[in-house]
């Protein structure tokens, strides 16, 4: 079988990452070959404590620059060492470690970028611990977004019980109070531009039906509470509709989310990150996963954070049913991407 080759990095090096990127990689290496970047030493370990049986080999950044990927049986798993900067202690975090984590990400975009890797997963990371190491930092959406030089990108999170549940979002990583000002007409135009482009190229979705949110309680309920509605979602929707995106809304968001709306949807955007967010991790924690659409890469990655507290805990307490999704998905996406371009 051909296997893609994805970039796997594997987060905070203190959190769950290492250890479900370990066992996702692991357990899928029959359909996906990974590649884990990360501290190459705390890997081996990890994969010694999980399972004798798996192996792991390592290669330097400059040996992967000079001479690419080396052949490795399907049984070994290859990573790249991003070393980290101080010893690794489960459940504690340490800012000198953050620069790090950055550069695995760094190191994945490179190889997706000049063809090497197929895709992007990334295991969660502490965005805490990125600031305490002095870059300024909101997420990996945001970060992705500046290193590949793209002005606009669309958070999309997918899971749950109700078929292709799907929810986008208008922004992302950003403090409630400036969330009204960062929706625009221009802004929400670039958004379903992104989302209408990326699930018919990456999802291999003819049509898409979105769903749209209003900002305030009720949408705004006819202008008493809150204009955003009437002045500008409204407003760019229609001229969606006019590029023939079909978009609809703006609806009431706590009445939304049920099945005889989403029955009829690809995707529901929402407004910010918790007007939409709670309702898919309700649906679906621990096997759902998150997007980044409007890349020039495809990037997935999981429905969690680094949870510290199971870290700390030792091996065996955290799930990696969501990273197993994530694998999929991205490998998923990457053939679908592969045959859209094939056939214009
Ligand atoms: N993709 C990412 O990089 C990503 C995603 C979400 C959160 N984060 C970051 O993670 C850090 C911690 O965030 P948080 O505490 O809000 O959320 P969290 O997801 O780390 O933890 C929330 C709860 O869920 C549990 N949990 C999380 N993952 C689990 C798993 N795989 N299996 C079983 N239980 C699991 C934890 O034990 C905890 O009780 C923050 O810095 C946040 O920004 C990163
Ligand atoms: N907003 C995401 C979530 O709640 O799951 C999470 O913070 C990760 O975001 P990035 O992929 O941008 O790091």
């Amino acid at each position: 079988m051909n296997r893609p080759i994805i970039a796997l990095t594997c987060g905070e090096p203190a959190g769950i990452g290492p250890e479900i990127s370990l066992r996702a990689a692991w357990e899928l290496r029959d359909e996906v070959r990974c590649v884990l970047l990360g501290d190459a030493a705390l890997l081996a370990q990890t994969a010694y404590d999980i399972d004798r049986q798996m192996r792991v080999a390592a290669i330097s950044i400059q040996a992967w620059r000079n001479t690419g990927l080396p052949n490795f049986p399907a049984d070994c798993l290859c990573v790249i060492d991003c070393p980290a900067a101080e010893p690794v202690r489960a459940g504690q975090l340490d800012a000198r470690n953050g620069r790090a984590v950055l550069q695995t990400l760094d190191m994945a975009v490179e190889g997706a970028l000049n063809g090497a890797f197929a895709a992007i997963v990334t295991a969660p990371l502490q965005k805490s611990v990125i600031n305490d190491a002095g870059v300024a930092f909101t997420g990996h959406t945001e970060y992705l977004a500046d290193v590949t030089k793209t002005p606009q990108v669309v958070m999309m999170l997918a899971g749950g019980d109700a078929p292709h549940l799907r929810v986008a979002l208008a922004t992302t990583h950003l403090a409630l109070k400036d969330v009204p000002a960062a929706i625009t007409a221009e802004s929400l135009a670039r958004t379903l531009d992104i989302i209408q482009a990326d699930l018919q190229g990456k999802f291999g979705i003819a049509r898409p039906r979105i769903l749209v949110t209003g900002l305030n309680p009720h949408a705004g309920e006819n202008g008493y509470l809150g204009r955003e509605e009437i002045e500008v979602i409204a407003p760019a929707l229609q001229a969606a509709q006019q590029r023939g995106i079909d978009a609809r809304g703006p609806y009431p968001a706590d009445t939304l989310f049920q099945p005889k709306y989403l029955e009829d949807a690809d995707c529901v955007l929402a407004m910010y990150h918790d007007q939409g967010l709670p309702v898919l991790k309700f649906a679906s924690f621990g096997h759902g996963i998150n997007i980044t659409l409007g890349l020039p890469l495809i990037r997935t990655s999981v429905d969690h954070g680094t949870a510290l507290d199971l870290a700390a805990r030792g091996l065996g307490h955290a799930d990696h049913g969501s990273m197993m999704v994530a694998i999929r998905a991205a490998a998923e996406m990457a053939r679908k991407q592969k045959d859209a371009q094939a056939s214009p």
